[in-house]
């Protein structure tokens, strides 16, 4: 027999061991992961205490002003601002794939018309994984493909359901038109006025990109998988939907509509603070200050009305945000993106349940930069738990179990 190493055997005197380390403190849970870094990336940043965000760099207010949401898209996702030639080549592959397979169009024509858009913009998106193989995930062309008819396919699919569910057949994109009066003319079936067409541009701009919110988080841990990049988008779809998250915005005309008037709104306020009722569109994990993506959608609601006339539901909000800001605002809690956003999409006629479809849109552009920054250096998101369940027991015929109550 081969001989044993013990601790005994190479300490003839028997001096006990070392004492083993001391167990690893466990884990701290933080609700939310609230403060917890779950990955690295280089796409955007949020200073939350002075309310500023950047693009790669590029503050939000300067996009917002100065580019298109397909530039901003392009960067986002490529990490630079395009060339001339760059930029002109994007738009045209975009226009290029901007219709629908026949297919898809007869498959939301069977979705119930009385569904929320989002959840037949989820399965729309997800759908597009059939026609398209997965195999290719990290070939360069598989990823400017997906990228390509992601952006250009999803806002055709939102405005495809907006005429299908009023009984009418979905009408084509115009090549003459670019990417938002395109998608306004799709949904509305008339050419927008240009300054609608810009300042819906600017807002899918604000809302391209927010670093590792819900849904893009969402997004990465899909993407983390190595599943394809339509399954990626459309499990950020499902959970952009959630009230708490991008279905804030349509939340938030309801609840100036039920508030009504700008003297209920001090009372109104009264009310929902001792319920303890979350005020939507206002309050967000990253910022202590007012959203600066809630500052410029308020400048081009103004904007709006000063070309096509007042919302008297915009005096409303104003009350609020005046309101809110003396109780909440010591709390840090400001008005966030979904706020104002809501008024633009009125005053341009949009119905209030595609304000998320078309946060969606937007957010597609950030959701795609994340799932190629994912496949750059992927590890699959596995996080560990802290099991609160019963401890081990044994299983018991069913004649044996004690009857509750
Ligand atoms: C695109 C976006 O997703 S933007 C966010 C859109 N969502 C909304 O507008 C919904 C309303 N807002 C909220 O529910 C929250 O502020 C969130 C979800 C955005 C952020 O949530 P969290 O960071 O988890 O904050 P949490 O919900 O824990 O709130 C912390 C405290 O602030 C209070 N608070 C936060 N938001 C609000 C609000 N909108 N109205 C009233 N109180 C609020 C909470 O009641 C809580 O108070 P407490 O400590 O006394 O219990
Ligand atoms: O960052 C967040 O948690 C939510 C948000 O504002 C966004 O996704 O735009």
């Amino acid at each position: 027999m081969a001989a044993v190493s013990t601790p005994e055997a190479n300490d003839p005197q028997g001096t006990p061991p070392p004492p083993s380390p001391p167990a690893a403190a466990p884990p701290t849970y933080r609700p939310g992961l609230e403060g917890v870094p779950a990955t690295q990336s280089a796409v955007c940043d949020i200073e939350g205490q002075r309310g500023l965000l950047t693009y790669r760099g590029y503050p939000i207010e300067q996009l917002a002003s100065h580019s298109s949401f397909l530039e901003t898209a392009y960067l986002l996702i490529w990490g630079e601002l395009p060339t001339i030639f760059q930029l002109r080549e994007f738009e045209q592959e975009v226009q290029m794939h901007r219709r629908l397979s026949f297919r898809i169009r007869d498959m939301m024509k069977c979705f119930p018309a009385t569904g929320h858009p989002m959840d037949a913009l989820q399965a729309s998106a997800a759908s597009l994984g059939l026609f398209y193989s997965r195999r290719a995930l990290y070939d360069p062309q598989y990823i400017v493909d997906a990228v390509v008819r992601l952006i250009a396919k999803i806002p055709t699919m939102v405005a495809a359901f907006q005429l299908i569910r009023k009984g009418q057949d979905p009408i084509q994109p115009r090549d003459d038109l670019a990417y938002s009066a395109n998608f306004l003319y799709m949904l509305t079936e008339r050419e927008p006025d240009p300054l609608a067409a810009r300042i819906f541009d600017a807002c899918l701009i604000l809302h391209a990109e927010h670093s590792l919110n819900a849904s893009t988080f969402s997004a990465r841990v899909t993407a983390s998988t190595l599943t394809d990049p339509y399954a990626v988008v459309a499990s950020a779809v499902g959970t952009l939907a959630g009230p708490l998250h991008g279905g804030a915005n349509e939340d938030v005309l309801d609840m100036l509509d039920q508030i009504g008037s700008i003297d209920q709104v001090e009372p109104w306020l009264e009310r929902a603070i001792a319920q303890k009722q979350k005020i939507m569109g206002f309050g967000h994990r990253e910022y202590r200050v007012k959203d600066p993506r809630a500052v410029i959608l308020q400048g081009l609601a103004e904007e709006l009305f000063q070309r096509f006339g007042h919302d008297a539901m915009y005096d409303v909000a104003l009350k609020l945000e005046e309101v809110a800001g003396r109780r909440l605002g010591p709390k840090g809690i400001y008005p966030n993106v979904d706020f104002y956003s809501g008024l633009v999409y009125r005053k341009l006629g949009i119905p209030r349940d595609l304000f998320t479809p078309i946060f969606a849109i937007a957010r597609t552009a950030g959701w795609l930069a994340h799932w190629k920054e994912q496949l750059g250096a992927n590890r699959i998101y596995r996080p560990s738990q802290i099991y609160t369940g019963p401890a081990e027991r044994g299983w018991l015929p069913l004649e044996s179990r004690p009857v509750p109550g």
